[in-house]
């Protein structure tokens, strides 16, 4: 296994990479034993070797790219229904979140602007109809990295011992419902010439759900170590980024670690002038899913996953 920067390690996924058919019993195996290293230690890998591809990704930012460029009163019409707490579909503005304040951090908002896609679409929400091919560009990545994140969780349930069938029966409503799983792209334009205080394109966190899958086309993304240093996690094409979240943290009894991370504004007056673009999968268990610890012990009490979300949810949008 190849250490990437000294502390995030780069894992092969060929055992299991989409469209693998003919499986190797052994390899899947040993890929569930690296990841679950990973997941135990730092919390974070890289993949490569995944079946989803460069052009795949860069035509997603691209047409990202499309919608973020329309004036802002366009925007608007597909800005992200705030009225409850569910993550939900649409547009948030520049500045319209904070995600230090999951931490409780007071710092101010991030210097990005976002998309969630967050299918099947409810009352008022919709697609650009200025961006052509957008609803299908972004389907089609949407599944790409649903079937990726299938794979992923199952060898996690090998990894914690728990029977893979049962465990993704908890994430059957991904893309359907009732369940709060989204893709979502993140624009990070150049750093304005006048900035808050401790601004960041992106404030310390952990993730909320369960795993998350990272594409990212500049530098930024740092990772906090267990003794609270950051490192820096740059992009490596053709390679995902992936890790543990908080519900999957307490779900596993703590065997596998959410850990903190945050996107830092360029260190150079030249880097300040370019742009950052990324996408996530956010894997989330059904709403109805109980999570009782994994691991038969009553180190946190069930919990209905949609409770659990909105516990976290409540504290980050402004
Ligand atoms: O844009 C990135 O690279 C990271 C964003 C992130 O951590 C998040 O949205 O949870
Ligand atoms: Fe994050």
């Amino acid at each position: 296994m190849e250490d990437t920067n000294g502390y995030i390690q780069m894992i092969d996924f060929s055992a299991y990479s989409l469209g693998t058919t003919d499986i190797d019993e052994a390899g899947v195996e040993a890929l569930s034993e690296k990841l679950m290293h990973s997941f135990t230690t730092s919390g974070f890998a890289y993949l490569k070797n995944t079946g989803i591809s460069t052009e795949e990704v860069t035509t997603v930012f691209d047409i990202a790219d499309q919608f973020y460029s329309l004036p802002v009163e366009v925007k608007q019409k597909y800005r992200r229904n705030e009225t409850d707490f569910h993550e939900r579909h649409g547009w948030v503005c520049m500045e319209g979140e904070n995600l230090g304040k999951l931490d409780g951090l007071d710092r101010p908002a991030d210097l990005k602007e976002a998309f969630n896609f967050k299918p099947p679409l409810t009352g008022g929400d919709s697609w650009p109809s200025e961006v052509p091919d957008f609803e299908e560009t972004i389907m089609d990545f949407f599944n790409k990295c649903h079937d990726l994140a299938k794979r992923l969780l199952e060898l996690v349930a090998r990894g914690l011992g728990t029977e893979p069938a049962d465990f993704l029966d908890m994430f059957k409503n991904i893309g359907k419902g009732r369940n709060s799983s989204h893709l979502r792209s993140i624009h990070y334009p150049p750093v304005p010439e006048v900035i808050k205080e401790n601004q960041m394109r992106c404030g310390e966190h952990t993730d909320f759900g369960c795993m998350t899958l990272l594409f990212q086309d500049n530098d930024g993304l740092e990772v906090a170590k267990a003794d609270g240093e950051f490192v820096a996690a740059p992009p490596i094409p053709g390679t995902v980024v992936i890790n543990i979240a908080d519900t999957l943290q307490r779900w596993s009894a703590d065997k596998v670690v959410s850990t903190k991370h945050r996107v830092v504004l360029p260190y150079t007056p030249e880097t300040r002038g370019t742009s950052r673009r990324s996408v996530t999968f956010f894997t989330h268990p059904d709403f109805d899913a109980v999570m009782t610890c994994l691991d038969g012990s009553n180190k946190y009490p069930p919990v209905r996953a949609e409770d659990y979300v909105a516990s976290r949810l409540r504290k980050m949008y402004l």
